[in-house]
């Protein structure tokens, strides 16, 4: 089968995220969520939840928990539905009820049920890259994350820094803007060519 997967950044800020499940699945979930996007609307409904939950989300006041079952009026208030629950039946059931109302689901490692799937995560400042083995092998994924992780320098944030401030300051069209950044980013590499790499 071919790669069919459509990579996106969601602002999860912007949007509601209910997360069914209380176990270290769901925690797990919660974690990749919130680490990357702090301020997420999450609801997390769960029959039994695992101290380590309770703890997580002391951190989050945008994050409110419910110990009980889903209902489906849950997903009223949802933009985005990401479950972890160890019930085939439920699962079924919610992707089911999602699809009804056109909201993207994913279902922790049930890949025939979900929508989109979770990815690595290499954050570097502002630059972020997700990673997706299309369902192949996340553990892959993961050891690409750590050799990314580890050999792109954490300076590339400064240097975004720069470029954005470039940018701000450049005047005129679109077109114009690129070709001056293309002109200065060129510019740089010419003088490394010419005088060698001084730097690290
Ligand atoms: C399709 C997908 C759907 C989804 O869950 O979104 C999916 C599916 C499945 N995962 C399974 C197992 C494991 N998943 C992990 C870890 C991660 N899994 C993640 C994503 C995805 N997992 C999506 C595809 C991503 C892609 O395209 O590459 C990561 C990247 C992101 C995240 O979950 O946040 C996160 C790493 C985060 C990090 O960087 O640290 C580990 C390793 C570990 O935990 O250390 C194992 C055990 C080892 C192994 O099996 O490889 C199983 C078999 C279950 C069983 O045997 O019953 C299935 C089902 C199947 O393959 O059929
Ligand atoms: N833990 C692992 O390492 C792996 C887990 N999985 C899959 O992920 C699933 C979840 O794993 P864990 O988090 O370890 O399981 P778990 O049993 O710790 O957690 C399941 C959660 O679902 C909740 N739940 C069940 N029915 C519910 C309902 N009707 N309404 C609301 N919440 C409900 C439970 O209360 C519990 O919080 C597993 O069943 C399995 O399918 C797959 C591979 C590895």
């Amino acid at each position: 089968m071919d790669n069919q997967l459509f990579p996106i950044f969601l602002q999860l800020n912007h949007l509601r995220t209910l997360l069914v499940g209380g176990g270290g699945v769901a925690l797990e979930k919660l974690t990749a969520l919130l680490r990357n996007s702090p301020q997420a609307s999450v609801t997390v409904v769960a029959k039994r939840l695992i101290p380590e939950v309770r703890a997580f989300v002391r951190d989050y006041p945008s994050v409110q928990v419910f110990e009980r079952a889903f209902d489906d009026t849950d997903l009223d208030n949802a933009d985005l539905v990401v479950v972890a629950s160890n019930n085939p039946f439920l699962n079924a059931h919610i992707r089911q009820e999602s699809r009804k109302r056109h909201l993207l689901i994913n279902v922790a490692d049930k890949p025939d049920l979900c929508d989109f799937y979770l990815g690595s995560i290499v954050k570097k400042g502002n630059l972020k890259l997700g990673i997706s083995t299309n369902g192949k092998s996340p553990t892959m994924a993961k050891r690409i994350k750590e050799l990314l992780d580890e050999s792109i320098p954490d300076e590339i944030d400064e240097t975004l820094q720069y470029m954005s401030e470039l940018r701000d300051l450049l005047k005129g069209d679109f077109t114009d803007k690129v070709r001056e950044l293309n002109a200065h980013t060129a510019s740089l590499l010419m003088s490394k060519r010419t005088h060698g790499n001084t730097g690290r």
